[in-house]
């Protein structure tokens, strides 16, 4: 996160660490008690291993009491999802158990309504990505407000040029932006997750590349049918 600050402790207890060799690679968020929603782009560079997934942090490194590292049963790239775009870039992981939910750890709501949210809306990402452009890399969650963008203007030829879907959704990214590390957590909008970073053209902190987001709403159908094939 670039130009934000750090959380509140444990005031976003949906923020998933996914992680690998305890190290952290991407944001996440938990939909449902065995279920946590995240990027297909995060799982480039991992050659077919498999996340961990921290849930109940604040910081990384410190031991914390609700702290707990899960394993993962199955990782679920949306089958539309690919290396050479942004399209589909969902990531659904099984836990191995059910997550123990207490006042670190719980579910975040999520957009079933296909509806755009209204430009100027201000919304609210948070994450352990990078917060400088030289890299450094935060042991605390961060997190900063942004308003959202309309697709039109996002679609400008000086922006993204066309490339943005009505399965996708903008930020302004003027100095506050996501950044490397951010990928799938949540952009969450008056409590409600809307959209999941992707990293498109991975620019930071520019406000010529708006920060793009996935729309949760477009893939409603797509969440419940893997959650409820995979039940028990
Ligand atoms: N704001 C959009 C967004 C969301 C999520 C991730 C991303 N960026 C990135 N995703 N993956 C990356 N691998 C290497 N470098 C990257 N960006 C980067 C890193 C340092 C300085 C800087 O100015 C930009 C990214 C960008």
């Amino acid at each position: 996160i670039l130009g934000g600050y750090e959380a509140k402790p444990h005031l976003r207890p949906y923020m998933a660490s996914l992680q690998l060799d305890g190290q952290h690679v991407c944001g996440g968020f938990l939909i449902a008690e065995q279920w946590v929603l995240s990027a297909a782009h995060c799982t480039e560079e991992t050659d077919g291993r498999v996340f961990q997934v921290l849930l109940g942090a604040h910081s990384l490194r410190e031991p914390e009491p609700h702290k707990r590292l899960y394993r993962v049963r199955a990782q679920i790239p949306h089958p539309g999802s690919n290396i050479h775009n942004n399209k589909d870039d969902l990531l659904l992981l099984q836990l191995e158990e059910k997550a123990e939910l207490n006042a670190h750890v719980q579910v975040l709501p999520w957009q079933r309504e296909d509806r755009d949210v209204a430009a100027d809306t201000v919304c609210e990402v948070a994450g352990w990505g990078t917060i400088s452009h030289s890299g450094r890399r935060p042991d605390k969650l961060y997190q900063v407000e942004r308003p959202v963008i309309s697709r039109d203007v996002c679609n400008h030829r000086t922006r993204h040029d066309g490339t943005i879907t009505e399965k996708m959704m903008c930020t302004d990214s003027r100095k506050k932006d996501s950044c490397k590390g951010d990928s799938g957590g949540p952009l969450v909008c008056s409590g409600v997750a809307e959209g999941v970073v992707t990293a498109g053209s991975r620019v930071c902190g520019n406000y010529k590349k708006p920060a793009i987001y996935t729309r949760i709403a477009p893939y409603a159908a797509w969440i419940d049918g893997v959650m409820a094939s995979a039940a028990g």
